[in-house]
């Protein structure tokens, strides 16, 4: 990742009357990165992205694009040309073609022709409705709708990606799209920062993520150590014999922390720190002790899990 800072907040925070929506926030991206924003409803996401994208006046604090000051009150306009917004209730005109509506959007960005006639020929090509351009907007797919969103949110060849919610409300098939997209314009170069509250979703695609609760960034890392810092694997444990032999085992074992007994299924959950060859270790020295184990299962935790009950984040839906 190149060391270039493509987004810098200072004690960001807006207010809407004494409601906080974002309290005090200070973030770095890095130029290249795709930074994931994560959080239950309300905790600030759309307003943050707003702030970024020069829809929404902060109340207090800075923001730096590429190291450049958003002014207050000011039109920002060589700053904003080097965005790109995408919100999640982005204005579609149904009635046009798909030509159509992305030539309104160029012109908009007063790119002339012939330059404009080619740069709707590539992004269409990008998105993969180079066949659909004559077909009214009415006529697409929800998924493709959301291309034809992003074909407009890139138009102008902006550097950074502010995208809202992007694949919420798309199929499985429309998602897996969307996020190859995401890919192509990351290998290309763009800073991209998405909200979602689709997990999984971040996961496969992100470079970091930023934890957002109650208008804070309660946490901002790469998405391998927030596996590491929060992640935890499970080991699950059967026996048709007692259960106290497991647990005096389960004792000796430098690499469980701690462990309960499901009361259903009168399965052992022990909390494990350990690789591979410390679980085989461990069901080797319980086969050993005679014990007759019939499930032996490590389970690592995936990052919803890890939100969900590490983070407490009792309202994501
Ligand atoms: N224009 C507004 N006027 C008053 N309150 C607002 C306004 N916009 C947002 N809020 C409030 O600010 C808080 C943060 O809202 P925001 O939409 O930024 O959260 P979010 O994390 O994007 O949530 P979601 O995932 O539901 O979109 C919420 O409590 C919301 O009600």
């Amino acid at each position: 990742m190149s060391a270039e800072i493509a987004v810098r907040t200072q004690g960001l925070t807006k207010r809407f009357g004494r409601h906080v929506a974002v309290n005090d926030l200070d973030l770095e991206i890095g130029s290249g990165e795709v930074f994931g924003l994560i959080g239950p409803n309300g905790a600030g996401k759309t307003t943050l992205i707003r702030m970024l994208a020069t829809a929404e006046q902060p109340t207090l604090g800075h923001i730096y694009i590429r190291g450049q000051l958003l002014e207050r009150n000011q039109t920002n306009a060589h700053l904003k040309r080097l965005i790109g917004y995408l919100p999640d209730d982005f204005p579609l005109y149904e009635d046009l073609t798909v030509w159509e509506y992305l030539n309104y959007f160029a012109r908009l960005y007063e790119l002339r022709q012939p330059r404009r006639r080619q740069r709707l020929f590539d992004v269409l090509e990008l998105v993969q409705l180079t066949h659909k351009r004559r077909s009214s907007v009415a006529s697409l797919s929800r998924g493709m709708k959301q291309r034809l969103g992003l074909a407009r949110t890139i138009i102008h060849e902006p550097v950074l990606l502010l995208l809202d919610e992007p694949v919420s409300g798309l199929d499985p098939l429309a998602r897996v799209q969307f996020r190859e997209l995401i890919n192509v314009l990351r290998e290309a170069g763009m800073t991209i920062v998405i909200s979602s509250h689709i997990l999984s979703d971040l996961a496969e695609l992100c470079t970091s993520v930023g934890i957002m609760e109650l208008g804070y960034l309660v946490e901002k890392t790469s998405l391998q150590q927030l596996y590491q810092a929060l992640s935890q694997q499970q080991i699950q444990i059967a026996t048709l014999g007692d259960l106290p032999p497991v647990e005096q085992l389960l004792g000796q074992c430098p690499h469980i922390e701690s462990w309960r007994v499901d009361p259903a299924t009168q399965q052992i959950k022990a909390q494990f720190q350990g690789n591979q060859a410390d679980a085989a270790a461990l069901l080797r020295s319980l086969l050993a002790a005679d014990i007759p184990i019939y499930n032996f299962q490590c389970i690592q935790e995936d990052l919803e899990t890890i939100f969900l009950d590490k983070l407490d984040h009792k309202q994501v839906s």
